[in-house]
């Protein structure tokens, strides 16, 4: 038995990594993207990932989401161990459990709203529930979009067609990576709330990786990383301490948090 102590370990955990640990290379130029991270992310909460430029932000969440697969330790996600899994089981996992929102909205051009939206069901040889992409558009504030496409719609709403999508097979996990990355900072603001309202009134998990500290803001919790490790978490933290937490690790080299600290966002 594993008895690494687990960051925020709970009894209703929906994603546990116990010791993760992924290297990249060979011996000659091995780089420790994860060092053996411990965390866990309760049900119902809204976590932010933060940390400088290649501190491994994005493996976390690749390895979380079962996109990635460690060179070693553990991921459970919603009860279910990733590791081992082959690429067919890791694939209906992904697609029954998990939603996706990315940065680049990653809509299918050719498709209505409607359609974007019922495809991960559609994907999984599942017909959507009568009236359930018209609830989940609804939800999003698109009700009156669904036969839209994509290009004749704005970023903002773009990027609440991914959210519908990801919600529609209402999954244990949303992972967002930079979701709000593509947006201004009016729009950014409304994504963010309508994630925060399907975590604490939908009772959805949410965990995003972000640069943007105001982003970071609306989670519940911020779970800080450096050099592939672990290095902080706060609570219900305002952004400018958020931001000063971010200059204590050195990040400001990065663009868009030293637009924070110039007054830009
Ligand atoms: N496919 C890969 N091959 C080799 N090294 C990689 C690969 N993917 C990531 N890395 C390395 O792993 C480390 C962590 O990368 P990761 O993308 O997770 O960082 P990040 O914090 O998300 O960075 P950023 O904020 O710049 O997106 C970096 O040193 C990166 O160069």
């Amino acid at each position: 038995m594993n008895t690494a102590p687990v960051r925020g370990a709970g009894t209703d955990d929906v994603v546990r990594m116990t010791k993760v640990l992924r290297t990249y290379g060979n011996d000659r130029n091995r780089v420790v993207a994860l060092d053996e991270v411990s965390i866990s992310f309760p049900r119902g909460t809204f976590t932010a990932v933060m940390g400088p430029s290649g501190s491994g932000k994005t493996t976390l969440l690749q390895c979380a989401a079962g996109l990635d697969r460690p060179t070693g330790g553990s991921v459970l996600l919603d009860g279910q161990e990733l590791t081992g899994l082959d690429e067919k089981d890791l694939t209906r996992l992904r697609r029954e459990r998990i939603g996706f929102v990315f940065q680049a909205f990653n809509l299918l051009p050719a498709l209505d709203v409607a359609e974007n939206v019922a495809l991960p069901l559609r994907l999984a040889g599942r017909k959507p529930e009568r009236g359930a992409v018209d609830a989940v558009l609804d939800r999003v504030g698109l009700g009156d979009r669904k036969s839209h496409h994509p290009g004749e719609l704005s970023g903002g709403q773009q990027q609440r067609v991914a959210i519908a999508r990801a919600l529609i097979t209402k999954p244990a996990v949303i992972f967002g990576d930079e979701p709000t990355g593509a947006l201004d900072t009016r729009t950014a603001l409304e994504v963010l709330w309508l994630l925060r309202e399907t975590v604490h009134q939908g009772g959805q998990t949410a965990i995003i990786v972000t640069h943007d500290p105001v982003a970071a803001s609306h989670a519940d919790r911020v779970v800080f990383l450096a050099d592939g490790q672990i290095v902080d978490e706060v609570y219900g933290a305002s952004a400018d301490r958020i931001a000063e937490r971010m200059t204590h690790l050195g990040a400001w080299g990065d663009r868009r948090t030293a637009g924070y600290a110039e007054g830009a966002v």
